[in-house]
């Protein structure tokens, strides 16, 4: 019974999981890049600039990454349950588990920069924040390799 309606769902799940996906992929992209501007000027700018970076980034967290990353979860594991979506046996699933799970730990990372930012207390330069905008974008090429060319 579960099982028929998450199969005539499946388009509109996986549509839905797409658009999570950019959500939660744009953010990932974009909060990095605020921290770059922000560790780098942030001496020079005085308070009121401190405070716009951070008023920024908690609401991009809690607006659109937060709730971008349960709806990508909440709707993949959804297609996971789908009968005949995922075979296990395949290679694809495994790569694309161990991206998301990395994708995640990153979101993680990037909130625990924000509370840093938020008390003063970050030490990483605007160089580490540059080189860690890179993993997101590593990631999501071995996620879209695994689920469109499917290896
Ligand atoms: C968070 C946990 C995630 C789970 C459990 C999950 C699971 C799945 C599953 C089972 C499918 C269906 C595959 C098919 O029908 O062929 C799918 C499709 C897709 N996923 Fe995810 N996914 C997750 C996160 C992500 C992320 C982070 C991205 C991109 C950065 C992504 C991108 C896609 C795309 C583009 C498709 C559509 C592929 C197609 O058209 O066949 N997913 N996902």
């Amino acid at each position: 019974m579960f099982l028929d309606l998450l199969q005539a769902a499946y388009p509109w799940t996986k549509a839905f999981h797409v658009i999570a996906v950019i959500a939660w992929m744009a953010a990932l992209f974009y909060l990095p890049r605020l921290y770059v501007y922000h560790a780098e000027r942030v001496g020079d700018l005085g308070p009121e600039t401190d405070e716009m970076f951070q008023t920024m980034e908690r609401l991009l967290l809690r607006a659109i990454m937060n709730p971008a990353m349960i709806a990508t979860w909440v709707l993949g594991l959804l297609l996971v349950a789908t009968p005949g979506v995922v075979d296990w046996s395949q290679l694809w699933p495994w790569t694309k588990a161990a991206a998301v799970l990395a994708m995640s730990w990153f979101h993680g990372w990037l909130a625990t920069r924000r509370k840093e930012f938020a008390a003063g207390t970050n030490t990483r330069d605007g160089r580490t924040y540059r080189i860690m905008n890179e993993v997101p974008t590593l990631l999501l090429v071995v996620i879209v390799l695994s689920v469109i060319v499917r290896w």
